[in-house]
């Protein structure tokens, strides 16, 4: 079919997440003309729903705690401790605001790329739709990120309920907000909003919260929470809910306790889809995998030659430095010809609960599953000065090592500075060198740090716990 084609490029970027707008300026800087599309917010999840709004809300939250707990420290506040939501927000929307608004400007302000504002949906494998505009190139990059799930759960219709777009808006303090689903963002607003003040009730269809890391890992965080008061619902899958005149009534299919849980806000915490199914995908050869995840190979490339899929939409990673590491990879590939691939990357990434869990590698139960001798030092975070010394002694480190290799394997540092901390194993780790070579550096004391070298002074057989 003939279109008039309003708009021929050498790269379009489809999304400005975390990888298009780096990648646009980095093409445009190359001297290639570039289209860069976005339907919605500049910066996408990270920038407006995700990581910058709520870890800022975070340290809203852990303010609020570090204030009731003054008088651990010796500092006297005479009266109560309250919290002003709406100032909570405001200083939310200020972060990620700037946030949205630089990048806006810089896209807007990059020579050699046009900025278009609207839904993108291919025509062809080379054609691309927004608006009225048709846009063509030779090579088309996607990075159109996901979306909240919202399951089919029974009487959803009927309820209102948030997600962790429409928590944005939140300026007052829900009385009793119930989470379903006990993972990265179900814990991170569960715990923000105990420490606002509010009643939490997290339920989880799991036997562990957060269940894909360590069952020691699962239980201390579970620990951390309840020793907050929130209340903690396993093994209870949410199968329907209801509105009642106090706000929710959530029905659970459970094998202990009661078997409905009532607050008065519902926040669905159950996981992200990709947001591919509005693409127009269907009018080109890019494949996508039965959960809707755009198959790419180890370059990021779809099963279109000339079309690449970056970020979260491409399932291969679901965090900001995944997707960042998805635009170095192409932008390596296509203009140093250095050829970078993603299974070069080892897992990393952190839950900011607090105190937070850094993880770096595999975890322990990947280590015992895989059949290979492995070595592991620990230690709690009693027996770590800098925690003493901060008042903030929840959790421990631990390290994993191949008996044989020497190579360091994984490590999960739950506790104060654990998500800086944890950046010392994972370099040694992408050093390739021998965890010897970390037990005998000597680090600065007093940080969390200089306990990692004593650790790997420590190392006993890793064995099955539970
Ligand atoms: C509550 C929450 C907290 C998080 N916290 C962290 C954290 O602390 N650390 C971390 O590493 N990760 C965190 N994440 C994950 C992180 O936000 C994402 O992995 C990250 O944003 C990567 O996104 P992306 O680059 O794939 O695309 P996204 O940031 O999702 O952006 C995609 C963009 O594409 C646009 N778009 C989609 N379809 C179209 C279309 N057809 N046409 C035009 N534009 C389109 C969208 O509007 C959006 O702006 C968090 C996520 C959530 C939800
Ligand atoms: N700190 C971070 O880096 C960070 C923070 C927040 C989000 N994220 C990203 O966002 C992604 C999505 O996070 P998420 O927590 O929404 O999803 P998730 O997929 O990690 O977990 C969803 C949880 O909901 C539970 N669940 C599903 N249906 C249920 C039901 N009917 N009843 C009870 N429980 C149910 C599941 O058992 C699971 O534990 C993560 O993969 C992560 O990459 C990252």
């Amino acid at each position: 079919m003939d279109r008039a084609v309003t708009g021929q490029y050498s790269a379009i970027v489809i999304g400005t997440g975390q990888a298009g707008p780096s990648l646009a300026a980095k093409l445009a800087g190359a001297g290639q003309k570039v289209a860069i599309i976005e339907r919605a917010k500049f910066g996408g999840t990270c920038v407006n729903t995700g990581c910058i709004p709520t870890k800022t809300l975070v340290a809203s939250a852990r303010a609020a705690y570090i204030a009731r707990r003054a008088a651990d420290f010796g500092v006297m506040i005479d009266g109560s401790i309250s919290v002003d939501m709406k100032r909570v927000k405001a200083r939310k929307d200020q972060v990620s605001g700037a946030s949205r608004t630089g990048l806006e400007h810089r896209l807007k302000n990059t020579p050699n790329c046009t900025v278009y504002e609207g839904h993108a949906r291919f025509l062809s494998d080379r054609e691309v739709q927004v608006g009225d505009a048709v846009l063509t190139a030779e090579r088309i990059y996607i990075n159109t990120g996901g979306r909240a799930t919202v399951p089919a759960i029974s009487g959803l219709d009927q309820v209102p309920y948030l997600t962790n777009s429409s928590m944005m808006d939140v300026d007052f303090l829900p009385p009793h907000l119930v989470i379903i689903g006990g993972s990265y963002i179900g814990l991170e607003f569960a715990q923000m909003y105990r420490r606002f003040g509010s009643k939490v009730t997290i339920v989880e269809r799991g036997a562990r919260l957060i269940a894909r890391e360590d069952p020691a890992v699962c239980d201390a965080i579970r620990t951390i929470l309840e020793n907050e008061q929130i209340e903690v619902r396993l093994n209870a899958d949410c199968i329907a809910v209801a509105k009642t005149a106090e706000g929710v009534e959530v029905r659970v299919n459970c094998g202990s306790g009661d078997n409905t849980v009532h607050g008065s806000h519902l926040l669905l915490a159950v996981g992200r889809q990709p947001n591919t199914d509005d693409l127009g995908l269907e009018n080109t050869g890019i494949r996508r995998n039965r959960r809707g995840y755009i198959e790419v190979d180890d370059q990021l490339q779809t099963s279109v030659p000339g079309v690449w899929a970056m970020g979260d939409c491409n399932g291969r990673g679901a965090f900001t430095h995944t997707s960042y590491n998805d635009f170095e990879i192409v932008a390596a590939n296509l203009l140093d010809h250095d050829p970078r691939r993603v299974s070069d990357r080892i897992t990393a990434y952190a839950l900011y609960i607090d105190p937070p869990l850094g993880r770096a590698g595999m975890t322990e139960s990947e280590i015992l599953s895989s059949g290979r001798p492995a070595l592991v030092g620990a230690r709690p975070m009693t027996r770590v000065g800098r925690a003493n010394e901060k008042g903030e002694t929840q959790g421990f480190m631990r390290v994993t090592v191949d008996a044989e290799t020497k190579m360091i394997l994984g490590a999960a540092i739950l506790g104060v500075e654990g998500d800086e901390a944890i950046h010392c194993i994972l370099d040694v780790m992408y050093a390739k060198a021998p965890y010897t070579v970390l037990q005998r550096a000597m680090h600065i004391h007093p940080t969390v740090s200089e306990l990692i070298p004593t650790v790997l002074g420590e190392l006993k057989p890793l064995e099955k716990t539970t």
